[in-house]
């Protein structure tokens, strides 16, 4: 898979070792000749996953909705620039555009994204993953809300039909390639 759709946090109040695994994400994604396809924000993991592609040689196009672009907050890193009009628009497109989507750590904006693309895979929309990449469990409290409502039967297939995860970045490799 060429076109490597990300969601991530935003934030600058992480730990290090978040910022660390994005980066070196960000370095296989541009070495392999990936484009990355996210948010296009200039803040936390988005910018470091971005800066690292771009400094390895592979495309970055941001998504940017028109509220995002007025705060000053669009990336320098960025080949290409999608504007949309707000954040549900931008979803959809990055579904579109992306082969997969990756979510790495993040909070209520990444999990937007991550529900807004398995919700859309639940009723028939598109056929494309989510791979959690849960390295140091970040996503395993989440995993197991999952597992209690499946288990309850709110869920029409299992699902793990639409995720994926992943808890190093070799795996990660394996699933992308
Ligand atoms: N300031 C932002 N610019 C662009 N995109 C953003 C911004 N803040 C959030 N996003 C989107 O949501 C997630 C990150 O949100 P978190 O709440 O920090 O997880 C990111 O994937 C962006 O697409």
């Amino acid at each position: 898979m060429e076109k490597i759709g990300i969601f991530c946090s935003a934030s600058e109040n992480i730990d290090k070792m978040y910022f660390e695994s994005a980066c070196r994400i960000g370095e296989w994604i541009g070495q392999t000749g990936k484009t990355l396809i996210y948010g296009g924000a200039n803040l936390g993991l988005m910018e470091c996953v971005a800066r690292a592609v771009k400094e390895n040689g592979g495309k970055v196009i941001g998504v940017v909705p028109a509220k995002l672009e007025e705060k000053g907050s669009v990336s320098t890193c960025l080949d290409e620039v999608i504007h949309t009009h707000n954040l549900s628009d931008r979803k959809d497109i990055m579904t579109e555009k992306s082969d997969i989507l990756v979510a790495l750590p993040g909070g209520v904006g990444t999990f937007d994204e991550i529900f807004h693309v398995i919700a859309a895979a639940s009723i028939g929309y598109h056929q494309k993953k989510v791979v959690f990449y849960n390295e140091y469990g970040f996503y395993d409290e989440l995993l197991k809300a999952l597992k209690t409502l499946e288990d309850k039967g709110f869920a029409r297939q299992p699902f793990s039909t639409y995720y994926e995860i992943t808890n190093t970045l070799e795996e990660l490799k394996e699933k992308i390639n």
